[in-house]
């Protein structure tokens, strides 16, 4: 099976599948420095990225709505001054799919 970040995104739908736990733990292994969250009983995918000033922040903010765009998948971003945190999850279902975690690991290769 090729990289999480080379796998394609499935169409969010409201009766998609949610991750099982198997799953996750798998997953896991490929985007080790992001938490699982769990906010108004929804799991999301989160991690934060330092940068060195707000336009740097700002840049790589910009290159995660690319590739959020380019999947037709979103995330919640907050951009800080010299930070960057990226949430994800599935609105439409209301928890974490695979596409979250293609998106996570897709998101690790912009920040590099
Ligand atoms: C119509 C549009 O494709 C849908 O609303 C998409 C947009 N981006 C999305 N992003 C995320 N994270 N979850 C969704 O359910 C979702 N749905």
């Amino acid at each position: 099976m090729s990289e999480l970040s080379e796998q394609q995104c499935e169409a969010c739908s409201w009766d998609a599948p949610h991750v099982t736990d198997d799953e996750i733990e798998t997953y896991r292994r490929e985007v080790p420095e992001w938490q699982i969250v769990e906010r108004d009983g929804i799991m999301q995918l989160e991690r934060s990225y330092k940068f060195r000033n707000f336009r740097q922040a700002l840049a790589f903010t910009n290159k995660v709505g690319e590739i959020a765009e380019q999947a037709g998948h979103h995330p919640a971003l907050l951009t800080e001054w010299g930070k960057v945190t990226v949430t994800w999850w599935s609105h439409e279902m209301k928890g974490l799919h695979k596409n979250d975690f293609i998106l996570a690991a897709r998101t690790d290769e912009v920040a590099k």
